[in-house]
């Protein structure tokens, strides 16, 4: 049976490249971003989500991470603006986060690494799919928040009460009505770049947009984060932390800033 990739020794981000050679590719994604070294653009325009909490499906533990799918066959949960053209559609979200504090996001500030990190998944609805979209170099835009440690997140707390229900690899339940934006800090600032998944198949088809406002989580929120499993019912338990692929060169492109 295929081992398939995870976060491991022995099946970690250093050894994806074998599966996946884009993994060496020249837009791979996270990056380490330097503030003062990112472009201002003043030609990027204002960060636009609209979404409908009704699109709300479920939330799911894929042996990666957790997260909650939205419908998405309808423009009602969208993205549009900020350095991408045309109607992005939300699919999903998740989180990456660390064993401590120290560590969990991909994308690093300074060489500061965060917590937990949130990524809102978009496809372009220039194509017909979240999968066709995922094999272009236009076709996803994922907004990625930082999590930093302080007071609780009221606003984490639906996704935290469904953990119990999703401990283990492959369990799914129920989970209506939430609205995405709930999760968003109040400034829409952002450095934006061309990147990829951060997970395998790693394709360089995102457009990166990582607000520059963190959200909070307390410790305790974070400790049950810490409580998933990367591993099935029955298996050995192997909890899920350190879920985050590390930063990857840049090779030569170039980070905007939407705001001096
Ligand atoms: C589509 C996709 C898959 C995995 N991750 O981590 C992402 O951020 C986006
Ligand atoms: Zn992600």
């Amino acid at each position: 049976m295929s081992h398939g990739w995870g976060y491991g020794a022995n099946n970690g981000p250093e050894t994806w490249g074998k599966d996946f050679p884009v993994a060496n590719g020249r837009r791979q994604s996270p990056i380490n971003i330097v503030p003062k070294e990112a472009q201002y653009d003043s030609t990027l325009k204002s960060l636009k989500l609209k979404y409908d909490p009704s699109n709300t499906k479920g939330i799911l533990n894929n042996g990666h991470s957790f997260q909650v799918d939205y419908e998405d066959d309808a423009n009602s949960s969208i993205l549009t603006g900020g350095p991408i053209s045309g109607t992005y559609r939300l699919k999903q979200f998740h989180f990456h986060w660390g064993a401590s504090n120290d560590r969990g996001s991909e994308h690093t500030i300074n060489g500061i690494k965060s917590p937990c990190e949130l990524h809102l998944v978009h496809w372009n609805t220039k194509y017909p799919s979240f999968g066709e979209g995922a094999s272009q170099p236009d076709g996803l835009a994922v907004v990625g928040v930082f999590l930093k440690i302080s007071a609780a997140n009221p606003r984490l707390q639906k996704v935290l009460d469904a953990f119990d229900s999703i401990k283990t690899k492959g369990k799914q339940t129920v989970f209506a009505n939430f609205d995405p934006k709930t999760l968003l800090p109040d400034s829409m600032d952002f450095w934006t770049y061309d990147g990829s998944l951060t997970t395998p198949p790693l394709l360089e088809s995102v457009s990166w947009i990582v607000l520059k406002e963190p959200i909070s989580v307390s410790r305790t929120q974070m400790a049950r984060f810490r409580g998933l499993l990367f591993t099935r019912e029955g298996e050995a338990p192997c909890c899920m932390v350190d879920n985050y692929r590390p930063p990857q060169p840049l090779k030569g492109r170039q980070v905007r800033a939407s705001f001096k």
